[in-house]
């Protein structure tokens, strides 16, 4: 039977209502996708520090999480992931890429251009939708 992982993903945006992209790394599961930072969330956090937590680690910069925006099912071919995304902004620093391939700051409108995660796809519509 096929696992099923909790991963909390966070939207970032930034003034000019550009959203912040990571590029997947080559040996990752899921490599070469494009997705929202995140983490898989371990018992006794919540999606807030499990976010405040991942993005001071992966990226050495303090967010602050608000909404959010979408939860989603998704069958992978190997698992099932439960992703939940947030928006936040950043409050201290500038993004370092320390685990990714790449980073970047993408407008709302151009994030369909990019190969993301599938199970991210949702959560990309909502973004859309919303302006
Ligand atoms: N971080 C993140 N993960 C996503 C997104 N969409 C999506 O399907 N995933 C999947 C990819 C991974 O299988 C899982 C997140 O796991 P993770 O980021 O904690 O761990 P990882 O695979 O990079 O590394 P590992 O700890 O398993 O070695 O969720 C997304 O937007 N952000």
């Amino acid at each position: 039977m096929k696992k099923t992982i909790h991963v909390v993903g966070v939207i970032i945006e930034n003034e000019q209502q550009e959203i912040f992209c990571a590029l997947r790394n080559p040996h990752m599961v899921l490599a070469n996708y494009w997705e929202f930072p995140g983490v898989k969330i371990e018992h006794g956090e919540t999606p807030a520090q499990a976010l405040y937590r991942e993005i001071f680690e992966e990226f050495d910069c303090m967010i602050q999480v608000g909404d959010r925006v979408a939860v989603t099912l998704h069958e992978y071919d190997t698992f099932f992931v439960h992703l939940e995304t947030y928006k936040a902004t950043i409050v201290k620093g500038v993004p370092k890429i320390l685990e990714h391939a790449e980073a970047k700051w993408v407008p709302r409108k151009q994030l369909l251009e990019l190969p993301f995660a599938p199970a991210d796809l949702p959560s990309i519509q909502k973004l859309l939708a919303e302006k």
